[in-house]
């Protein structure tokens, strides 16, 4: 089995190039299927998750391949098999947002149920009322999800809601099918993520006419057709957010460079708040914690501009060593607290308490073998581990490798002692 070996103890100093972001090149893959001809993508990064993805697309007809470094082409001409197989839908759970474009494409799609996971229970209840609402009829057989429509869908207007507020991947699923629908579709209480906007910024390019995104009305007019462009994706908002967390954490100095700041928005104040110094400056962001005494913090996970859940770990882990009590409270999903158990086994002080994390800071966490169960718990007991004094030994390398491009290279050129070894 692949570990990772951390020796924790030193402030990171340097900087590094955020990856181009997962969930936004995750989406924009699926819409591809909606796209005749070519595509490049750039600044794709070399994920777990974006091979299984090519793995779902190929299975659907399309050709899919690395052609450099971060670059992939797509080519589509003409989807052959609307049905995804189980187990690819198994391996990564953001395999089901082909359902809106192979609907919207081919009239049909069939997938199987992803279920739910560490993270907490994730239903599908809005992209189904999505692909109803745009006409599609719905029906489920063992586990799986059948959506058929006859001739192309029909715009309509909805509301997609959840009871921890807006979806990402409920408003992806009805933008991608929207996009080909015939007539306006307009989505209210829309999710207004960076992901989302680079989304529909690939698709514009690619010829939709889709305007409001980064607002909660999103409104689009639906063409008959969309055409393969070259399209760079965004850069990775939660990476980076790691990698800041871990400069603070370890009291050093890190700039991560291409990312747009403002993408992460509260993070930077909340550093700021905490004692760090923060630099933003065109596509890069400094964060500078060179011998402070870092002071507790408050945090609330919230739709965006909310502080992302996918930056929770990161940002709890960093509590751990500061003055103080620190509440984090997580709105998002019902279950992702688990990684806490293993920061306690590092010396980490934390209390549950029902969506409330109670954070007592320590002087220092020490090294411990533990076990990452999903892809943000990976990236925090890194960052737990870079803090620590000794060894830590990280399993379920699995997780980290599905989000985090090259992360050894990328902590190693900080002057982090991290390797990969065999148990
Ligand atoms: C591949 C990808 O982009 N994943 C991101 C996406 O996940 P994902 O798109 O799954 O997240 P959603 O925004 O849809 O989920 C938010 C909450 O709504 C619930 N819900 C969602 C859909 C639905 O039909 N019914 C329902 O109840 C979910 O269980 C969750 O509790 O956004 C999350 C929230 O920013 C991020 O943490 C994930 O990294
Ligand atoms: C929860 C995440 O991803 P997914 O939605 O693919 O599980 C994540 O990136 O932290």
């Amino acid at each position: 089995m692949e570990l990772l070996r951390v020796k924790g103890g030193q402030p990171l100093h340097g900087e590094i190039q955020a990856s181009g972001s997962k969930n936004s090149v995750l989406a924009i893959m699926c819409a591809v299927l909606l796209c005749d001809g070519e595509t490049i993508l750039e600044n794709v990064p070399e994920l777990s998750d974006v091979n299984t993805l090519m793995q779902i697309l190929e299975e659907t007809g399309l050709k899919c391949e690395w052609i450099a470094a971060n670059t992939v082409r797509i080519q589509n001409d003409g989807i052959t098999n609307s049905e995804v197989s189980e187990d690819l839908v198994r391996k990564m759970r953001a395999s089901f947002s082909v359902l809106g474009p192979l609907l919207a494409k081919s009239g049909k799609a069939m997938i199987p149920l992803p279920g739910g996971c560490v993270i907490g229970a994730r239903p599908v209840d809005q992209h189904l009322k999505a692909m109803r609402s745009l006409g599609a009829t719905v029906t489920m057989t063992e586990g799986a999800v059948t959506a058929e429509s006859t001739g192309r869908l029909k715009g309509s207007a909805m509301f997609l809601g959840t009871r921890y507020g807006a979806t990402v991947g409920g408003t992806n699923a009805a933008i991608s099918a929207g996009a080909l629908a015939e007539g306006t579709t307009m989505i209210y209480n829309a999710a207004r993520e960076p992901e989302i906007v680079d989304l529909v910024m690939f698709l514009n390019k690619a010829g939709a006419r889709i305007r409001g995104v980064g607002t909660d009305i999103i409104t689009i007019e639906g063409v008959e057709s969309l055409k393969g462009v070259r399209y760079s994706v965004m850069g990775d908002r939660i990476e980076s957010g790691t990698y800041l967390c871990a400069g603070a954490i370890t009291r050093g100095r890190v700039t991560v460079s291409n990312i747009a700041p403002q993408t992460l928005a509260g993070l930077p104040s909340l550093l700021f708040d905490m004692g760090c110094d923060i630099t933003m400056e065109g596509d890069s962001i400094t964060v500078d914690a060179t011998n402070r005494e870092l002071r507790a913090t408050n945090v609330i996970t919230f739709a965006y501009p909310g502080f992302a859940t996918d930056l929770q770990p990161a940002m709890l882990t960093l509590l751990t060593t500061a003055k103080g009590i620190s509440y984090v409270k997580e709105t998002v999903f019902d279950a992702r607290f688990g990684f806490t158990q293993e920061l306690t086994r590092m010396g980490a002080d934390i209390k549950i308490s029902g969506d409330t994390a109670i954070v007592n800071g320590v002087e220092t966490l020490n090294g411990a073998r533990v076990l990452a169960s999903d892809l943000r718990a990976a990236g925090a007991l890194i960052v737990a581990g870079l803090a620590s004094q000794g060894s830590t030994t990280i399993e379920g390398l699995q997780y980290l490798d599905r989000g985090y491009e090259s992360p050894v290279e990328k902590f190693k050129s900080l002057g982090a002692q991290i390797d990969r070894v065999q148990s």
